[in-house]
């Protein structure tokens, strides 16, 4: 069953990892799939590859969220294509793994503004042209286990998921009267180029892998299944809720 039949969904960081996956599976559900990227022209084709292989129409733009203008045009070339927005999964992100103490300002800010200020312009951005066509829409926001727990090397980091997820709750209550749901997910630890680096430490990843009941840290397209459900009609009253998808780590504590 297709669960995104004749939908239009953007997906924001959608070159690598789980938006790639969540890109490529909305197409698989029968949408046309717009993405945002930031910096890897080819994966990013490789990503319309994918989508336009699923016989849906795809469309790459560039541009840095934390930048307040790119969402509004991004959301401007998405139309320009394909007339309308019903789907926003704003996933992009960074995670540029840091000690409290020493921690930069540069790295702090670039992480606050990339993570949080970046999903609050696309979901307003989103939002507006939603409210425009009348018809309702749902945003999903890629938020974190970290919107519940703590990293030693995430100060900067997890703040910016507990936003993200902070703002999804809200947004659900200012656009309900749209039709419009908000609902983050909040993934556990997934293989990808956001902690290649991280879990190279094979004593690390091997800790981590320990703390999950199902015996395996996640791949991308284990988000796919919960993103096209909550992006779907199949949610129609999920709101103001989030997901935790994380193979059982988060009530793993003995
Ligand atoms: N992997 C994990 O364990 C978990 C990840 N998450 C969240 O999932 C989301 C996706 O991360 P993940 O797939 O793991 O990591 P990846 O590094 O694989 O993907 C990150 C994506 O975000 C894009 N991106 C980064 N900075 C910007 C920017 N300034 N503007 C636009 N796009 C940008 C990247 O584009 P490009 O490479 O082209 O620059 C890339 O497409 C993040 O929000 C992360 O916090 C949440 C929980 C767990
Ligand atoms: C990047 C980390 O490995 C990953 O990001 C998250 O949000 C998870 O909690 C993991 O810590």
């Amino acid at each position: 069953m297709k669960l995104l039949e004749g939908k239009t969904v953007l997906v924001t960081g959608a070159s690598t990892g789980i938006g790639r996956a969540a890109a490529i599976g909305a197409a698989q559900h029968g949408a046309d799939v717009v993405i945002n990227y930031h910096s890897r022209d080819e994966d990013a084709e490789a990503c319309i590859a994918a989508i336009e292989a699923t016989g849906q129409r795809g469309l790459a733009v560039k541009g840095d969220v934390a930048e307040p203008d790119t969402a509004k045009d991004f959301v401007a070339k998405a139309v320009e294509a394909f007339g309308k927005v019903d789907v926003m999964v704003n996933n992009a992100g960074i995670c540029p793994f840091h000690a409290f103490l020493d921690m930069p300002v540069e790295t702090f800010e670039r992480t606050m503004r990339v993570n949080m200020h970046g999903a609050y312009f696309m979901v307003q951005a989103a939002a507006n042209q939603m409210v425009a066509q009348g018809h309702g829409g749902a945003i999903v926001a890629v938020s974190s286990i970290s919107a519940l727990v703590g990293g030693e090397y995430q100060t900067h980091y997890t703040p910016t998921k507990a936003g993200v997820h902070s703002l999804m709750q809200s947004t659900a209550i200012a656009l309900g009267k749209y039709k419009i749901r908000c609902n983050s997910l909040l993934p556990g630890t997934i293989l990808t180029e956001i902690n290649k680096d991280d879990l190279a430490d094979d004593a690390k990843r091997t800790y981590m892998e320990s703390r999950v009941p199902l015996g395996r840290l996640g791949a991308p397209e284990d988000m796919v299944g919960p993103i096209v459900f909550l992006a779907s009609d199949m949610a129609a009253y999920v709101t103001g809720a989030a997901l935790l998808v994380d193979g059982g780590m988060f009530v793993n504590l003995q």
